[in-house]
């Protein structure tokens, strides 16, 4: 990107690094979508990337635990290497919240947020911040996320990240109620952040809706429509990814 103009020289810096960390290979596959050039494999122990220009694409694994320590093996490979990543990206498929996130639409997190890290009481449940430890929330950078919003036209709101996928009207309601401004829930965008947050690194989250959150009904998934507005997103969302820049 260039940075300014003087005595005509330009003066550049290189796109930034991106760690882009899907669940599944089909959802990274579908990232991959959106990149001209093809990606080469680079093998590290444990997870293996698909790098394409200033991009690594990750399949992470499915859930917090697993993406977490895909995410942070990424991370120390880069550090060691001595080419740490400026951004790392959650990205996939989600679950919406009616009427805000239809299938097919994308989200963009403002707020990354664990809904079911804590205890149950009789009085309801506690997130863990209540009982003294951690944190529930890791907030992407706000200048990076009214780029990408502007950029997708996609809502900006919290996506919470699940360990087990909402089946019923009921808990879809107690979610809602507990985090109103939740647009989507997923089940890796917190531990893919935790593990950024634990090398400095600052993190975003963008989901595509595959299925409405609420009462089970798998003919309802339309996960090949929220593929391809994953990759349709990825092609809007790259160009401000590559040249954010953060304070
Ligand atoms: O069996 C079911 O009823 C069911 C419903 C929705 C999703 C699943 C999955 O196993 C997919 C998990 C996978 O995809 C992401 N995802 C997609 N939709 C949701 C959702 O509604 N709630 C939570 N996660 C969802 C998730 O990030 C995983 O990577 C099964």
């Amino acid at each position: 990107m260039v940075l300014q103009a003087r005595e005509g020289f330009l003066i550049t810096s290189s796109p930034a690094r991106v760690l882009v960390a899907t669940a599944v290979p089909v959802e990274r596959d579908a990232v991959a979508g959106a990149f001209a050039s093809p990606a080469a494999e680079v093998r590290l122990p444990g997870v293996t990337l698909h790098r394409t220009g200033a991009y690594d694409l990750l399949a992470a694994g499915v859930g917090p635990a697993l993406a977490a320590a895909s995410t942070a093996t990424a991370l120390t490979a880069a550090a060691l290497d001595g080419t740490p990543y400026d951004l790392v990206v959650s990205a996939g498929i989600a679950g919406g919240f009616a009427p805000d996130a239809p299938v097919g639409s994308l989200v963009v997190a403002d707020d990354i947020v664990a809904a079911d890290l804590g205890a149950e009481t009789g009085d309801g449940f506690l997130p863990v911040t209540e009982l003294g430890f951690g944190t529930v929330s890791h907030r992407p950078p706000e200048s990076l996320v009214r780029e990408l919003v502007a950029a997708t036209g996609a809502p900006a709101g919290t996506v919470l990240t699940v360990s087990t996928v909402t089946g019923s009207a009921v808990r879809a309601a107690e979610l809602r109620a507990r985090h109103p401004r939740a647009l989507a829930e997923a089940m890796e965008g917190f531990g893919v952040a935790e593990a950024a947050a634990a090398h400095g690194t600052p993190v975003m989250e963008v989901r595509a809706v595959s299925n409405p959150v609420g009462p089970r009904d798998r003919a309802a998934w339309r996960i090949g429509d929220a593929l391809t507005a994953l990759t349709e997103g990825f092609g809007k969302l790259a160009p401000v990814l590559e040249s954010w820049e953060s304070a």
